[in-house]
């Protein structure tokens, strides 16, 4: 460990009381003086927050733009909605509706043109510029890629400004991305990783408001509802 005697010198002249962390840390390596001084200062937390349903309002921009195109065909009110796959409900209404629905998401523009919902876009801004607090938009592209990561990227740079593009991750499979805590509408999230590293929060939707009490989650169901003692009962 060559570097160790540099990084204790350095250390020392520093700060009084960071040398006397290092005392304590004399006997264990360069690494795990550094890991370990890093823990007794600062616990950073990592949230993830999901895009379509939390931050992008899904539903309602499906229903309006359902509508515009098919004008005569029955639809289901968003206080009807029930189960995550909107083509799935479409479907069992009538069996040609379930083409007609995925037709809307696969448009362009359907993605770019959803509206924000309330308080989301605040509510991450505020949480990104929190101490120890890392945010990334956790999001999954649909297959059809024509449009929609283009449209998801876009969305994000319009809502947030370019330097928010870092904080993006497309991902279909949300499971093997770490962090502290996942906020995501979606109630069952699944993939190659049996036991992720976060705790699911579920995100409040027309389509899931009636199995809150019965999911075995934490919910969170607004953005004007208290997400701030959310992050911070993760800190403890
Ligand atoms: C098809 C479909 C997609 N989506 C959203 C979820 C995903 O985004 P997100 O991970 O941001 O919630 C994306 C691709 O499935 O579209 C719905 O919310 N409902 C649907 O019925
Ligand atoms: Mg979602």
């Amino acid at each position: 460990m060559t570097l160790l005697p540099r990084v204790l010198g350095f250390l020392k002249l520093e700060s009084p009381s960071i040398s006397a962390n290092v005392r304590c840390f004399a006997h264990l390596s360069t690494a795990n003086v550094l890991a370990k001084m890093n823990d007794s200062t600062s616990k950073r937390l990592r949230v993830l927050v999901d895009m379509d349903g939390v931050l992008a309002d899904f539903e309602g921009g499906f229903l309006k733009k359902y509508r515009a195109k098919y004008p005569n065909e029955p639809y289901i009110n968003l206080e009807d909605r029930r189960g995550f796959w909107v083509s799935t409900q479409y479907g069992q209404l009538r069996s040609d509706l379930c083409a007609k629905a995925i037709s809307i998401w696969e448009s362009k523009n359907f993605f770019l043109e959803l509206d924000p919902i309330p308080g989301g876009v605040e509510a991450v801004k505020e949480m990104s510029k929190m101490e120890n607090t890392d945010v990334f938009i956790c999001t999954s592209p649909i297959k059809h890629y024509s449009h929609c990561p283009y449209e998801k990227y876009a969305w994000i740079e319009k809502h947030f400004g370019h330097e928010f593009l870092e904080q993006i991750i497309l991902t279909r499979d949300k499971t093997v991305v770490s962090g502290d805590i996942l906020i995501d509408d979606k109630p069952d999230i699944l993939g190659v990783e049996p036991k992720p590293s976060w705790e699911h929060v579920l995100f409040l939707a027309c389509h899931n408001k009636h199995l809150l009490p019965s999911a075995g989650h934490r919910s969170l169901l607004s953005w004007h509802h208290d997400w701030r003692g959310l992050l911070e009962s993760k800190r403890q």
